[in-house]
């Protein structure tokens, strides 16, 4: 019996200026995964037999790609971040690895390593694949579990999953559970083993470590998204993060979260409100400086400099800049195009709608 489906997971901002590890955005622009599996009754243990078959990967997954990451992103299957990440929701299921003969064809327009959401994208769809594969029936609620043993702030994933704009938070735990949520990476995700399978079996998820909660959304917003040409890899953004934070710095965020987040519910939307509650202290003014020509977009380009601009932020850990705009996106993009240029850095814009929906899978 031959099963094809597709998973399509949308792209994602998080923080959204004061929301940092708290709010998402779900945009408009899918990773989407092209799956067909040829005979879903030999989901046991058949990882040499595959590898005979194949001579390739270990798990006798055929993986192509297009778009995003096409060079560069691992095709085996116990290397790519897609499917190690469905592995492991296989393996805390009972389940050891792919039926056999599994393609995966992966179209991406997601640019890696640029804030926007492409590891995020990569887990959820990694975990639902997981789920479909092994018919293991989980709820969204419970693949999100899955997803945050491996990408540990909850924002990007939420809006992955869920789709919209969302705010979110990780529950405090059990001592023992959060034992659990600290085990290392690589326990979750074990290094390729060339295909040896060593029969450990990982940690699965506590239940319900993250809540959340969809917001409404202006539809006239839309996203501007400014990509600049190099990557930012998300850990060197957060390693320059202070260890702690001053009672001002974080009442000062504390307070535009909780305008901004009915400010963009409003219409008519009220830029002056909207650029004042998007200001940060917590992650912007030590991120700075890793994006050239961004403090002096978010110095000079203002709503009154560009009617229709809402506000400007870093979009997740950059290097993406995030402008929120009712009108003029074409103005408001080139004039920050402009600024990073004037830095020796090249990018393009993406104008983007919200995602309401989330991610999907659908029977072909
Ligand atoms: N579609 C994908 N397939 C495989 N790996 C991916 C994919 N998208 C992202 N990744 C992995 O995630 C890394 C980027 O993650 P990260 O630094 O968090 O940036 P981003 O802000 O884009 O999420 C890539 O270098 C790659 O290792
Ligand atoms: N809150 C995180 C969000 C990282 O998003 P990404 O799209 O850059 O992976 C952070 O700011 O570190």
């Amino acid at each position: 019996m031959v099963r094809k489906f597709d998973i399509s997971v949308p792209a994602s901002s998080a923080n959204i200026g004061p929301g940092f590890d708290v709010l998402g955005l779900a945009l408009a622009s899918y990773l989407e995964l092209q799956v067909v599996v040829e005979d879903e009754s030999s989901n046991e243990d058949k990882v040499s037999s595959a590898q005979g078959e194949t001579g390739q990967d270990p798990h006798g997954v055929t993986l192509t790609y297009s778009g995003e990451g096409e060079a560069s992103v691992p095709k085996n299957s116990d290397q790519n971040l897609i499917t190690r990440t469905a592995l492991y929701v296989l393996r805390c299921n009972g389940l050891r690895t792919f039926p056999h003969p599994t393609r995966i064809h992966v179209v991406n327009p997601i640019p890696l390593g640029r804030g926007m959401g492409s590891s995020g994208a990569a887990v959820v769809g990694g975990v639902i694949l997981g789920n479909e594969i092994g018919q293991l029936g989980l709820s969204k609620q419970r693949m999100l579990d899955y997803c945050l043993m491996i990408e540990r702030h909850p924002d990007n994933i939420t809006a992955a999953m869920m789709g919209g704009f969302v705010g979110s938070y990780l529950r405090e735990l059990s001592a023992e559970d959060t034992a659990r949520k600290e085990i290392p990476l690589s326990e979750v995700l074990p290094e390729p083993a060339g295909g040896i399978d060593t029969g450990l079996v990982p940690p699965a998820p506590p239940m319900d470590i993250g809540h959340h909660i969809k917001y409404d959304w202006t539809p006239e917003i839309k996203c501007v998204c400014i990509i600049p040409d190099f990557e930012l890899a998300t850990a060197k953004a957060r390693g320059v993060l202070p260890g702690s934070y001053t009672a001002s710095q974080v009442i000062f965020n504390l307070q535009r979260l909780a305008v901004l987040t009915t400010a963009l519910t409003r219409s008519p939307p009220d830029a002056g409100l909207i650029f004042e509650a998007m200001q940060d202290k917590i992650h912007q003014p030590f991120r700075k400086n890793l994006i050239p020509g961004l403090s002096d977009v978010l110095a000079n380009i203002t709503p009154s400099t560009h009617p229709g601009l809402l506000g400007i932020c870093i979009s997740g850990a950059g290097p993406t800049i995030l402008a929120l705009a009712t009108d003029n996106f074409d103005s408001i993009a080139t004039e920050i195009m402009a600024r990073i240029n004037q830095e020796g850095v090249s990018c393009k814009a993406r104008v983007l709608d919200l995602a309401y929906e989330g991610s999907q899978v659908v029977e072909k």
